[in-house]
């Protein structure tokens, strides 16, 4: 077939890679992995038949094809050098290509950060080509196959291998290299496409063809069935670890922030209630200093301080109004007796109870105070002195049927003056006691008017 135009009964020999699993190896002399789905369906598609030259690696596959006796390999990336010797078909799988490391290597990233690390890279692979190009530095380990690549990782001869991602994920499974890690990411990706020995590019349009027809569900299917091993472990730990040290340093600054927070809460919380209660302690104080102004402790009645005031003002009211009002004086009849014999508590006791008494026995617009030690006086507004008698009479009955501490029998005298005319309290305050002296005189126990 001297014009190398494929038909029907062409046989189509080619050339792969015989250990480059999951794309494509030989096994017993059999074409397995993704380039043969490919091939099955490209031959289904087109009715072309297949035929595998079987190799022993890589480098005698491109010597097979250099020389034209493999008309093509299925699954290989495009090269310069390549282009020599073969024309490509369009790209129909893609694959990443990654840098492979043991584990306590630093994570690199890409091929820009690997420095003077020793790089192990199969013979043949058009990967050489592109770090000799863009990486001269680069020391390059050459081995044999990616197997040998990754042993060679493995044991330490070489500090990286650079390969395709499935692939190494399927060897580093199989072989159980998990003190493995992938270290980074290439810039270039592996674009696989058939390679057709220069001598047979007339097959090429064909071949596109073909391979335009696949249809994603076939592309996914084909992917899956050989990449469906499990994910390689590629967590960068170190990172992972740093985020996690970050992760759990927030967390303990913030439950210590809210401790603390809580803490100071908490705090507030009892100075507040202290507050609250020292406010209390003082507004009780203000009430009992108020109280104790203007009232007699003992008695709780009101006291001098309180009636100087009281009456000023309502002497001066009395004034404009012409009010008038009757002042009584009170005082106990023999109390230094009853101090001297029964004692000053049950004394106490005795002014208690007549306070009492008073408090019972005075109208709601008369008010009344302790004036000294066991006297007391009355105010009593709008009243004639008859009426302010007759209030002291019922004082005295009551005096005379309360049953007293001790059974002390009890009497008051009373000095009672109304007010004249324009007449000055404390002139009027005068009268009444000059009454109360006048009933102490008479004998006690008796009401007098001044
Ligand atoms: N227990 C007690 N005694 C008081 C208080 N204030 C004054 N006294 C006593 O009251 C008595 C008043 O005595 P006097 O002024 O002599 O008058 P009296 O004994 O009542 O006699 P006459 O007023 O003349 O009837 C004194 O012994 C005072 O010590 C007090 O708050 N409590």
């Amino acid at each position: 077939d001297d014009n190398k135009t494929p038909d029907s009964a062409t046989v189509l020999t080619y050339c792969v890679d015989p250990d480059w699993m999951p794309y494509e190896a030989i096994d017993d002399g059999v074409h397995v992995g993704i380039s043969a789905d490919y091939i099955a369906l490209i031959a289904e598609k087109t009715g072309l038949t297949f035929k595998l030259i079987p190799t022993r690696s890589w480098l005698e596959t491109l010597q097979l094809l250099r020389n034209g006796d493999c008309m093509l390999s299925p699954m290989l990336n495009q090269s310069t050098e390549r282009e020599q010797y073969l024309q490509f078909s369009d790209v129909y799988f893609r694959s990443p290509n990654v840098l492979v490391s043991l584990r306590q290597q630093p994570f690199l990233q890409s091929m820009a950060n690997i420095g003077t690390r020793s790089l192990a890279v199969p013979k043949g692979y058009r990967l050489i080509e592109y770090i000799k190009r863009h990486y001269p530095e680069t020391r390059i380990h050459e081995v044999e196959n990616e197997p040998a690549g990754l042993k060679a990782v493995a044991e330490g001869d070489a500090d990286l291998f650079i390969g395709s991602l499935y692939s190494i994920n399927g060897q580093i499974q199989q072989e159980s290299l998990y003190q493995l890690k992938v270290a980074g990411w290439l810039e270039l990706e592996d674009k696989l496409r058939i390679g057709v020995s220069l001598p047979y590019q007339a097959l090429l349009p064909q071949l596109n063809e073909a391979l335009g027809t696949i249809t994603e569900a076939e592309h996914i299917a084909i992917y899956q069935k050989w990449t469906r091993i499990k994910v390689m472990d590629i967590t960068n730990y170190q990172l992972m670890w740093q985020l996690g040290a970050v992760a759990i340093a927030i967390i303990l600054l913030l439950t210590a922030w809210n401790y603390r927070s809580r803490y100071f809460y908490r705090r507030l919380q009892e100075k507040n209630q202290q507050l609250e209660h020292t406010r209390a302690e003082l507004e009780s104080a203000i009430q009992e200093l108020e109280f104790l102004s203007t009232h007699d402790p003992l008695t709780r009645l009101y006291n001098r301080n309180f009636f100087d005031k009281t009456i000023s003002v309502t002497q001066q009211r009395a004034a404009q109004h012409t009010q008038d009002f009757s002042l009584v004086l009170i005082d106990i009849d023999f109390f230094k007796q009853i101090n001297d014999n029964h004692g000053h508590i049950t004394g106490d006791a005795i002014l208690r109870e007549l306070a009492e008494i008073l408090r019972a026995q005075i109208r709601e617009q008369d008010q009344v105070a302790r004036w000294g030690g066991e006297e007391f006086v009355i105010f009593c507004q709008h009243t004639k002195a008859d009426v302010a008698k007759a209030l002291c009479d019922r004082i005295a009955s009551a005096i005379k049927q309360y049953n007293f501490s001790n059974n002390i029998s009890l009497s008051c005298s009373f000095g009672i003056a109304e007010q004249q005319p324009d007449e000055h309290l404390l002139l009027c305050f005068e009268r009444a006691d000059k009454a109360l002296y006048h009933a102490k005189q008479a004998g006690r126990n008796q009401v007098c008017l001044a």
